[in-house]
């Protein structure tokens, strides 16, 4: 039987990563708008720009053809960043053909509609499966090789099965659930979380902190989660708690990295400027604030990141506020 194409959109560095493990399993190819991008693919199989040197492999081919990328494609692969999903699928929805299934790397929420990617997707290329994959996976560790684990969710559990086999590797296990709303919501919301815990780290606040702010953010992240359909069990998996773990303590994470220049002193678009990549965080805080109102859902550690972000508090005031509101049960009620 011939291997499905697969066409992964976005040559940043989970778009590398993913259709470098895809490629080992399947004929891949590479959407990118940057030529420099695919030229470095193509020529030297790495992504310089997004990756540094770190092998891609070498049967991944990279295009700057959106239109032959999505004409050939048997499974499509989204991984531009949240904000840019919704333009490069509708420019996609002419070529592709019906009923080939889209996975969502995306951990982001769409500003002013405050979709899901999977829902911005399903506007946008209606008839289409569609699922989510998520997980604690810094890009250029996975690139390295280094082990690591996602969730693949779709909402057919055998369509799940058959996309887990194109998606992983010996080093990359892929999990697969049902669960599309609880794995994708999870990574969206940690991204928030992980600039708080930047926020704690950048002020120099400790380990106690850093353990207090993960674990009651995971409290907020499931709550949030559940109000809008997904499992609580999801939260307490890798989308949700691994993903918490690793984006807020890992040196690599974009989003840890703006708390913790912020809680330096640095304003937002210094930061920008110095990071040239994707911090999802930074436009899902205010969709993250809408809908916790839309649910009912207090979510204090993401209100004082929303401040710090957009209403011109510091990371500092942040912290006082948060630790001036009195404890509840820990397990019962609203407070964080
Ligand atoms: N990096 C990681 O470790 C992980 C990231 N993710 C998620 O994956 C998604 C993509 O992130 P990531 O790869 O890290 O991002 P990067 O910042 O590494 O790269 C972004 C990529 O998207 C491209 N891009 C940006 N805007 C557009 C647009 N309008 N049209 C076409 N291409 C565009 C950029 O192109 P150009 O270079 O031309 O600007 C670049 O190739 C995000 O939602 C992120 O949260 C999920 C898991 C791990
Ligand atoms: O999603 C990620 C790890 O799972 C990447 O996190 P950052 O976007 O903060 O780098």
């Amino acid at each position: 039987m011939r291997r499905p194409n697969v066409t992964v959109l976005g040559g940043g560095s989970w778009g590398s990563a993913i259709a470098s493990i895809a490629a080992r399993n399947a004929p891949t190819l590479l959407w990118a708008r940057d030529e420099a991008t695919v030229a470095d693919i193509n020529e030297r199989h790495v992504n310089s720009r997004y990756l540094d040197d770190l092998p891609l492999n070498p049967a991944l081919r990279a295009t700057n053809d959106l239109e032959h990328a999505i004409a050939t494609a048997d499974v499509l692969v989204l991984g531009v960043p949240s904000q840019a999903c919704r333009g490069v699928l509708t420019e996609a929805a002419e070529h592709l053909r019906p009923w080939v299934p889209i996975v969502s790397l995306v951990k982001g929420l769409e500003q002013g509609s405050r979709l899901r990617i999977t829902e911005v997707v399903r506007e946008t290329l209606p008839g289409h499966p569609v699922g989510v994959l998520n997980g604690p996976n810094i890009a250029r560790e996975i690139a390295a090789g280094y082990a690591a684990a996602a969730t693949l969710a779709m909402p057919d559990q055998q369509q799940a099965e058959s996309l887990q086999n194109l998606l992983r590797s010996t080093m990359f296990r892929v999990y697969t659930s049902t669960d599309v709303v609880g794995v994708e919501v999870a990574g969206a919301l940690k991204n928030i979380f992980a600039i708080a815990t930047g926020f704690g780290d950048g002020l120099e606040a400790g380990d106690n902190t850093r353990a207090m702010v993960i674990t009651r953010s995971l409290r907020e992240l499931s709550r949030l989660g559940v109000a809008m359909g997904g499992h609580e069990q999801t939260f307490s998996g890798l989308a949700g708690m691994g993903d918490l773990i690793a984006t807020c303590t890992s040196p690599h994470s974009r989003n840890r990295r703006v708390g913790i220049r912020l809680a330096q002193g640095k304003t937002l678009p210094e930061i920008e400027a110095e990071l040239k990549q994707v911090a999802e965080g930074v436009k899902s805080a205010p969709v993250v604030m809408e809908l916790s109102r839309e649910h009912g859902v207090e979510m204090p550690i993401a209100r004082e990141v929303d401040a710090v972000l957009n209403h011109g508090q510091t990371a500092v005031r942040a912290y006082r506020g948060l630790l001036r509101e009195a404890p509840e049960h820990e397990f019962h009620g609203d407070a964080w």
